[in-house]
């Protein structure tokens, strides 16, 4: 998979190159192109904001520059991309997105800052054909897209075959079964006169797989009833229901 990051921060996309995700483009599994926005003006003060139209607070982020930067990325037919603008009114992004754009052969995000890119930049971008995704990572405002870029590439790369040292663990991910993951233990058995849950000393993998769906459903519905509601009805049996 390739990525492109078009940015006014470059530097913010660094931990890309960290650890599990640093080895997974040496070993060319994903490539990470980050452009520098200000390449694209032509003025001394590489002015890339102006004010709103219709008066407001804050700036807008001028269409000629990003229209320019996105030519240029985006010039790639043979290799059709995905645009992405992380944004606090866009559709949730959820582990479902990130499977979906883990089958993507390229994705370009576009970082906008200060009140966010002028419209018409998005509105080019769909009449030229290019899928354009407005994305929320969350119900709050960032200062710019870059964190929202770097949550949502770690949450589509680990999904890349060959990136998790484990596979399973992808697969057996939290809301991989539509509940949050119950607890997890490790040595030593007691800790702080904390002792582990005799069923999961055991060797009897039946009662521990029902131990943990029962913790998963239990925390599910104390934290995040809203995901009980979306599965279907057959989705609990009746050992889940009297749990
Ligand atoms: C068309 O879209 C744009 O112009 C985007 O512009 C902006 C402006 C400010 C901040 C951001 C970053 O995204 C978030 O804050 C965000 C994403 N998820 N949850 C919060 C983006």
């Amino acid at each position: 998979m390739r990525i492109d990051v078009v940015t006014i921060f470059p530097s913010y996309l660094q931990p890309l190159r960290e650890a599990l995700l640093g080895r997974a483009i040496d070993r060319g599994l994903l490539e990470v192109a980050v452009h520098d926005l200000r390449d694209w003006t032509h003025d001394v003060h590489q002015a890339v904001d102006d004010s709103p139209y219709g008066g407001g607070p804050g700036m807008v982020m001028r269409p000629q520059v990003w229209g320019e930067a996105l030519d240029d990325v985006l010039a790639t037919p043979d290799l059709p991309a995905r645009l992405v603008v992380p944004t606090p009114a866009g559709r949730p992004f959820t582990q479902a997105t990130a499977h979906a754009w883990a089958a993507e052969e390229r994705l370009v995000f576009a970082c906008g800052r200060y009140e966010g890119i002028d419209e018409r930049v998005l509105l080019d971008a769909r009449a030229r054909g290019i899928t354009v995704d407005e994305v929320s990572i969350g119900d709050y405002v960032l200062v710019g897209g870059e964190v929202a870029v770097l949550v949502m590439v770690e949450a589509v790369a680990r999904l890349l075959p060959g990136v998790l040292g484990n596979p399973r663990s992808a697969a057996e991910d939290s809301f991989s079964d539509g509940l949050l993951e119950g607890p997890s233990y490790t040595r030593p058995e007691v800790w702080r006169e904390l002792a582990v849950p005799d069923v999961l000393r055991g060797g009897n993998h039946a009662a521990i797989a029902r131990w943990r769906r029962d913790r998963a459903l239990e925390r599910t519905r104390d934290r995040r009833p809203d995901l009980l509601d979306a599965l279907g009805p057959d989705a609990l049996d009746a050992a889940d229901r009297a749990a």
